[in-house]
């Protein structure tokens, strides 16, 4: 599916602001093969800490983008290449990391997309702290398990339900 979030915005103006679309603050960089995904999101909220962010893209990803509310730290990277690549294997549409990734080249490689705050080369603790599936705050818009998220080299969006894009 082709969609511009520059579009969906005009489409919907009316939601924009109401809790229904929101856009994330322009903050991230993006990498990754795709310049464009969406779908359904999943969340995590960890902190320098990525146990949680393997064991989700252990699991099958079915289009989802996995959501990550690494409480913004520029301390250390919570996905590198082999994640991204597990990512890839395991059919997810991408990843929004509200923190850092690491080995940037490898995650250009990957077949999904991409966003983060930096690239940090120093990797996260492993002790598998953290919550799952509940809902987050990226840039002060709260995004919810499900909720669906539309990227491109635009802006990432943040809608309650899946939109009707028209071609
Ligand atoms: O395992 C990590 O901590 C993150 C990483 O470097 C990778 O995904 O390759």
């Amino acid at each position: 599916m082709t969609f511009s979030t520059c579009d969906i915005c005009d489409a919907n103006e009316d939601k924009l602001g109401t809790g229904i679309l929101a856009v994330l603050p322009p903050m991230f960089l993006a990498f990754g093969k795709q310049q464009s995904f969406s779908g359904p999101a999943r969340t995590l909220k960890v902190f320098e800490d990525n146990v949680l962010v393997r064991a989700t893209l252990e699991v099958p990803g079915e289009g989802q983008v996995l959501v990550i509310d690494g409480g913004a730290s520029l301390r250390c990277a919570l996905v590198g290449g082999n994640l991204g690549m597990l990512a890839e294997k395991n059919g997810w549409a991408g990843i929004v990391v509200n923190g850092c990734v690491r080995d940037s080249a490898e995650l250009n490689a990957c077949n999904i997309g991409v966003r983060a705050l930096a690239t940090h080369p120093q990797r996260s603790v492993r002790k598998g702290l953290g919550e799952r599936d509940i809902r987050v705050s990226i840039g002060g818009v709260a995004v919810a398990p499900g909720d669906w998220i539309y990227a491109d080299a635009d802006g990432v969006l943040v809608a309650r339900e899946k939109l009707v894009i028209s071609p």
